[in-house]
């Protein structure tokens, strides 16, 4: 069976985007894999689902599933493709739409410039939401890794992130580290690990060891839980400026209670068809 699909990406964190509105597509892990490996498949960070909405008030469905197969509660670069590809695709004349994740409700918006702004919903924070193990809701946490111990922030932007403050993000052990912090036994449904740099109050570097797919180019909701983390340690002010290696975002956040607006590219690369099994 063939599988047609649009590549996609966000500063570089890379997408198979299949359109499932008319028909449903059963995705499999081992099938997910297959699309998502660099050597026999399409190859993607990440591969997006869009699929008709389940609930009143709301436009479509998104689902999203790691390169390693599993599917996870929500990704912020695929949230600026997901409306690019909408509008594209001419599947919905809205610019701004209203769209539902396994973690809540989400709205991209496709702004005049090209760029996407997305509210990306309230951060969570208390430790068993996330979920991470712990009896204090301290901002920054202990974690021992591999001999040492981190300073931690725990924030979930729908998906679980450990977001720790490194003094020169170039030299920082992200796959070493990353992949440790990942399935450290205090983050159950695994974390996706981010080191920040400060660069100044509204500037900082970022690179982050993705749940499920290894260091990526760029993480959407690891640049939201990174100035989430930043801004309640008192290290930067919205709005904030992160630097990834695929590009910038601009992330904006008013406080505990407030939602997250992302701003950045969302780009279609090429369209393609893939043989399933
Ligand atoms: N790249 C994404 C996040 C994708 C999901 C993540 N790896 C997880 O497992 O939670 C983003 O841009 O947010």
């Amino acid at each position: 069976m063939k599988l047609r699909f649009t590549k996609m990406h966000g500063l570089g964190n890379d997408f198979v985007v299949i359109d499932a509105t008319r028909a449903p597509v059963e995705l499999t892990p081992a099938r997910v894999e297959a699309i998502a490996d660099r050597h026999f498949g399409v190859g993607c960070d990440q591969l997006l689902v869009v699929e008709p909405a389940t609930q009143a008030g709301v436009d479509f469905r998104y689902r999203i599933f790691n390169a390693d197969g599993g599917e996870v509660e929500q990704c912020g670069n695929g949230a600026r493709c997901f409306v690019r590809f909408v509008h594209d695709k001419g599947l919905s004349e809205k610019r701004e739409l209203r769209v539902e994740t396994c973690s809540g409700i989400i709205a991209p918006r496709l702004r005049d410039d090209g760029l996407v702004t997305v509210d990306m919903g309230v951060p969570e924070l208390a430790p068993a939401r996330i979920p991470f193990v712990s009896d204090s809701d301290a901002v920054v946490q202990p974690l021992q890794v591999g001999g040492d111990t981190l300073a931690i922030t725990a924030v979930s932007m729908g998906n679980p992130h450990a977001v720790q403050v490194v003094a020169d993000v170039d030299a920082a052990p992200v796959a070493g580290q990353g992949a440790l912090i990942e399935r450290h036994a205090r983050f159950p449904a695994r974390v996706n690990a981010g080191f920040m740099q400060v660069v100044d109050s509204h500037h900082v570097r970022l690179r982050v060891f993705e749940r499920g797919a290894g260091e990526t180019l760029a993480c959407g909701t690891g640049a939201c839980a990174a100035v989430v983390a930043g801004i309640l340690r008192g290290l930067v002010e919205s709005p904030v400026r992160v630097d990834t290696r695929g590009g910038e975002l601009e992330i904006a956040w008013a406080g505990p209670g407030a939602p997250v607006l992302m701003t950045g590219p969302a780009v279609t690369v090429f369209e393609g068809e893939v043989e399933l099994d």
